[in-house]
């Protein structure tokens, strides 16, 4: 029996993947075999000896110690795509709400109680309608940054609007690459993005080199009267600068699904409850990727869309399997194969992958492995932790 440990709301459409025979699902638990979370903040102290995997049921990662898992050996999953279209359509509401007068249109339908005569109302309305005219999306152009799930979606759906697209990605996928429309124009840098759009739409990860990307320098170079939308991170807009620019008219309006204090009352910036992943597909979704993943990963040791372990499949095969996870170094895998070899255990099927500093292993055996085996491997230099599954 798994114990499966949430520290967030999951779907229960994702929850039922784990079968009550082989999953114990708890919101309290001090030995858990895995970790599901959406957006909690994990401590790293508060990650228990017994967690074999994390999940996370959406797509950024920031609010996990990934570091901290890499070295204890504990791969951590996200469940990339799976909320894109949510976003993707608020990021198109983004654009209508600041592009048109929508909601200062009604506020003041709303403020407008006291009348009782719609005749009278119908004509008060049509003198001040003027106040909430807008502009039309059609023929503007949109940056937008990053080009992966979300982005590409939103590019897509931006060409369908009749606007044109730009868009910048240093690090870009082939996968994500064949997504986008050859009509989306790739600019060479950033600033040359901001130049040139008059909305720019934020859909790239924090890192350590995109937090505070956005910044005064970055906004001096953008087109007078720009909108920035920032539906990926609060971390990766300074905002302070977002406001100086908003005060000298650099930026037109400010769209975020990440407020802090100094932006609220403003009217020139609109604000939402970080709700583009809260769609009941999306979070169907996102639960059902990050349990299947989890649940491939306990009961087989197969790894997909791990963000800091190698994606590593490997068919069942012989009688049990043995999951190794060791610092990427010459002779690790040698000397577990050696002492597999000298217990006389015979080896059917196996498969190694690195990425950056971590190897891991999935070796299926023809017989069982002893405790002091068990305990023999786990004590090889190099290596992080082993785990037999049957
Ligand atoms: N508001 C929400 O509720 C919500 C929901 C989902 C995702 N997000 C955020 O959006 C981000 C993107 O999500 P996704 O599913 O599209 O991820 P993704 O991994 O598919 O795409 C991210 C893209 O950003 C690119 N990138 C990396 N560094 C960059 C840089 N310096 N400049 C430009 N591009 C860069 C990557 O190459 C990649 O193509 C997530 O990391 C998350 O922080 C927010
Ligand atoms: O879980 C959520 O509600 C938000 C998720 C979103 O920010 C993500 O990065 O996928």
């Amino acid at each position: 029996m798994y114990k499966v440990l949430t520290l967030n709301q999951i779907s229960t459409i994702g929850l039922d993947r784990l079968s009550p025979e082989s999953y114990e699902i708890t919101s309290e638990c001090t030995a858990p075999d895995a970790i599901l979370l959406r957006s909690h903040k994990l401590q790293a102290e508060d990650i228990a000896a017994s967690v074999k995997a994390i999940g996370r049921a959406g797509a950024g990662t920031n609010n996990i110690p990934v570091a901290a898992c890499t070295d204890r050996g504990i791969p951590v999953f996200n469940s990339p795509g799976a909320n894109a279209n949510a976003v993707k359509e608020l990021v198109i509401a983004g654009l209508a709400l600041g592009s048109r007068g929508i909601l200062p249109g009604i506020s003041y339908v709303n403020s407008l109680g006291h009348m009782d005569d719609a005749g009278q109302m119908a004509k008060l309305l049509e003198k001040e309608k003027k106040r909430f005219k807008g502009n039309e999306l059609a023929g503007r152009t949109l940056g937008v940054v990053g080009l992966g799930a979300i982005g590409s979606m939103i590019a897509n759906a931006a060409l369908s609007l009749n606007m044109h697209v730009i868009g910048y990605d240093p690090a870009l996928s082939v996968d994500a690459a064949w997504r986008l429309p050859s009509s989306v124009k790739k600019m060479e840098n950033i600033h040359s993005l901001f130049a040139k759009a008059d909305y720019i739409t934020l859909h790239l990860p924090v890192l350590d080199s995109t937090r505070g990307l956005v910044n005064a320098d970055l906004l001096a170079s953008c087109k007078p009267g720009c909108c920035l939308l920032n539906f990926a991170r609060e971390e990766i807009v300074d905002v302070g600068a977002v406001i100086a620019a908003l005060d000298n008219g650099q930026l037109r309006q400010f769209i975020t699904d990440f407020p802090v204090p100094s932006l609220i009352g403003r009217d020139d910036v609109i604000l939402m409850p970080h709700i583009g992943a809260s769609t009941d597909e999306a979070e169907d979704n996102c639960a059902v990727m990050a349990a299947d993943q989890l649940a491939d990963f306990l009961q087989n040791g197969n790894i997909k869309n791990s963000v800091n372990f190698p994606n590593l499949q490997l068919e069942r095969s012989g009688h049990c399997r043995l999951a190794i996870a060791n610092h990427n170094v010459p002779k690790i895998l040698g000397r577990v194969l050696s002492i597999l070899a000298d217990a006389d255990i015979n080896i059917l099927d196996m498969l190694n992958k690195s990425r950056d500093e971590i190897a891991y292993n999935l070796i299926d055996l023809g017989a069982d492995v002893s405790e002091g085996l068990l305990a023999e491997l786990a004590a090889l230099e190099g290596v992080i932790n082993v785990r037999v599954i049957h």
